[in-house]
């Protein structure tokens, strides 16, 4: 049953820069759209030490599993520059110590420490042959950056295989901010909608609220709005009932962990819209580029889940809500299993059946 019109579909509006660098290796700064801020406030931050940027990361001022890894690769050649530029053993290991530092701001998502074992084998590999500290620090750079730009082409390619999945007139629904805020600048669940709306097919969206911290009211909503796709809030336990109503043909979300068996640790949350889907016959997908996957994790029970302040439960957004002294559970991650994922959207391609022979056939090698 769809309710959606299915007359023309409107153009996207255009990216926002969520990370990125400024200035000159030697002197430039990480810059940074402060999500906390949104969507009352738009500004940007420029972080020029390593603690800022752990910080940023910590109380999500740059969230989402590939920003988080962009954010954290920039900040290692911060860090490389710590001690001063005096040797090229000095950058190694200062980016070594900085690295150390920025793995212990979040847990769950693999990207950063995808992005900064990669950012290591960098400074590792160069400190034999650079020429002094000076290029090996360009260096760093230039990886960092190239961080930066393969993440908006598989943010992209993400977005292309996705859209074949939708229809003209679906209504879609996501969990939490997988958009351009979350990546680069395209997203991974909102390229696969904003690639389809490209395509001509007009979509309607349904954003979840998103409990405790609102990534879906005050980013996916602001985000997909500010684009011009059209978007319904709700409230996270409405998502059964809207699904009842025949609202939804399609789940599509993103993912900070994917196990090798493709369980797949997302925002909480997103464990129940798969349960809910998954009883109305909806197809579940998650969108996320290789950079995602874990498979050094067997399945999902090993995935490590980030718990985080009661106080974002209980004095959500500076309003006590809760009695003093309450005893809080606050995980801020769930694990969706294989079995309820129709498929899972990459930049190579669409794994459908969700197996680990699947997943090592595409993400394997
Ligand atoms: C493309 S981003 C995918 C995930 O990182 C996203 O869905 C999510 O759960 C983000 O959680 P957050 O706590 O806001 O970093």
């Amino acid at each position: 049953m769809t309710h959606h019109p299915t007359g023309p579909a409107p153009a996207v509006g255009p990216s926002i820069e969520t990370v990125g660098w400024v200035g000159s290796a030697r002197d430039g700064a990480v810059r940074l759209i402060d999500q906390t801020l949104l969507p009352v406030e738009f500004s940007r931050i420029d972080c020029r030490d390593v603690e800022t940027v752990w910080e940023a990361i910590k109380m999500l001022r740059v969230r989402g599993a590939p920003a988080i890894g962009i954010a954290a690769a920039y900040g290692a050649v911060l860090g490389a520059r710590g001690q001063g530029l005096g040797s090229v053993d000095a950058v190694v290991s200062s980016l070594r110590a900085a690295a150390a530092h920025l793995r212990t701001s979040r847990p769950t998502a693999v990207n950063l420490f995808w992005a900064l074992d990669r950012m290591q084998r960098t400074a590792e590999a160069e400190a034999t042959t650079a020429p002094g500290p000076e290029v090996l620090l360009d260096h760093l750079l230039d990886e960092a950056r190239a961080i930066e730009q393969e993440d908006r082409a598989m943010c992209r390619a993400i977005g292309r295989f996705g859209a074949e999945l939708l229809e003209p007139g679906h209504g879609i629904l996501t969990h939490c901010n997988a958009g351009g805020l979350a990546t680069s600048d395209y997203g991974t669940a909102l390229a696969v909608i904003f690639s389809a709306v490209e395509q001509g097919k007009a979509v309607h969206v349904y954003a979840d609220e998103t409990r405790p911290l609102l990534q879906g009211a005050r980013l996916t909503a602001w985000e997909l709005q500010r684009r011009g796709i059209p978007v319904t809030l709700i409230c996270d336990n409405m998502a059964p009932q809207v699904m009842k109503e025949g609202k939804i043909q399609a789940v599509v979300v993103g993912a900070d962990r994917i196990a090798a068996n493709g369980d797949t640790a997302n925002k909480i949350g997103t464990y129940g819209v798969a349960l809910a889907a998954k009883a109305h016959d909806i197809p579940f997908y998650v969108a996320a580029p290789s950079s995602t996957f874990d498979l050094s994790l067997p399945d999902g029970s090993s995935i490590p889940i980030e718990q985080r302040d009661p106080r974002e439960i209980t004095h959500g957004f500076g309003r006590q809500t809760a009695p003093e002294g309450v005893e809080v559970y606050n995980p801020a991650f769930d694990v969706t299993p294989s079995r309820m994922i129709t498929a899972i959207i990459t930049e190579r391609g669409v794994i459908r059946p969700v197996t680990a022979d699947a997943v090592a056939d595409l993400i394997g090698t």
